[in-house]
């Protein structure tokens, strides 16, 4: 792994395979890397977040995940970025020297979101108590206002944030609000901050503003489609890119009128991959039959400018 490189391009939220009956089904985890690496052309990885239920897991099984995935993807993989964001702090710390232990490339942070930080100091205070506890290890942010309910705006947050966090190095960033993401990226050309997008389906946008790459669910199984997208936009043909982000776009619309989540994103990576990521944890329900029927019409009827 090279964590000292700017993270860009695609990174895949990992989906966290499970049993049957629940439990995390580490053995998969080996096709899963090669699978990302040679069918998707994607080399970096961000693991127990949301796609992958991480605030769903114990400590035990996100520590074994994160080191599966560190083993697995050691000489395959570029970045390993681990999620150790938690309600507690205590447990964000231990997660945060965990991942620092076994290697990881980066950790990543959500805002804790039953009792929530009120403003930007509060929530830098957070991130900071984690942050510390790995010193030199890579650390993100990872906003996500939909999900947490804490909206506060990055680009403030950004202020002497380096200050206070000095092995900050970027945010995920999955809001739709694309002046605030213009605003941290023009404000920090100086810092080489990297910023992510998580909004799969408009990902060309947050490109044209100058996004570094992007962390999405989709990239498991639409990696190489997106990273044509991404070819084009920097050859640029931007209306080839256009055509990928419609097209992406059009799947995502479809499934999202049928109900899309993280356990629709599992029986998707299943089809497509033909791994089986399993059932999602409750509260989440498995996916209906009808949804993968569909589903799958829809990915298959796409007409893709490469041809396939
Ligand atoms: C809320 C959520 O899960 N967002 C993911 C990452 O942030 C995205 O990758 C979405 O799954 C994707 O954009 C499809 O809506
Ligand atoms: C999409 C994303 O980044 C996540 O699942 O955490």
């Amino acid at each position: 792994m090279t964590p000292s490189t700017k993270l860009q391009g695609l990174v895949a939220a990992t989906i966290t395979p499970m049993t049957p009956d629940g439990q995390i089904n580490l053995s998969v985890i080996r096709q899963y890397v090669d699978y990302l690496v040679s069918e998707q052309n994607v080399k970096n990885v961000f693991v127990n977040g949301t796609t992958g239920e991480g605030l769903s897991l114990n400590i035990q099984e996100r520590k074994q995940l994160a080191e599966e995935w560190v083993c697995q993807g050691k000489d395959k993989l570029d970045h390993v970025i681990i999620h150790v964001g938690a309600l507690s702090l205590p447990e964000s710390q231990e997660l945060a020297r965990h991942a620092a232990a076994i290697g990881a490339s980066g950790i990543a942070v959500i805002a804790p979101f039953f009792f929530k930080p009120t403003n930007k100091d509060e929530l830098i205070a957070f991130l900071q108590k984690v942050a510390s506890e790995a010193p030199a290890v890579p650390f993100y942010y990872y906003h996500i206002p939909p999900l947490t309910g804490v909206k506060i705006r990055v680009e403030g947050l950004l202020d002497g944030i380096k200050e206070r966090i000095p092995t900050f190095q970027g945010v995920k960033f999955s809001d739709t609000d694309l002046l605030d993401l213009a605003q941290c990226i023009n404000k920090n050309e100086r810092e080489q901050f990297a910023f992510l997008y998580g909004v799969d389906e408009q990902l060309l946008s947050a490109l044209a503003i100058g996004a570094d790459g992007a962390v999405g669910s989709t990239y498991n199984y639409l990696g190489r489609k997106t990273n044509l997208m991404l070819q084009a936009f920097a050859k640029p043909d931007l209306a080839l890119a256009r055509r990928y982000q419609f097209l992406t776009g059009e799947f995502l619309n479809f499934v999202i009128k049928l109900g899309f989540g993280v356990a629709q994103t599992k029986a998707v990576m299943t089809f497509v991959s033909g791994i089986p990521m399993g059932p999602p944890r409750l509260p989440l329900v498995d996916a209906s039959e009808e949804f993968i029927v569909k589903a799958k019409a829809k990915l298959d009827s796409i007409v893709w400018p490469d041809g396939d």
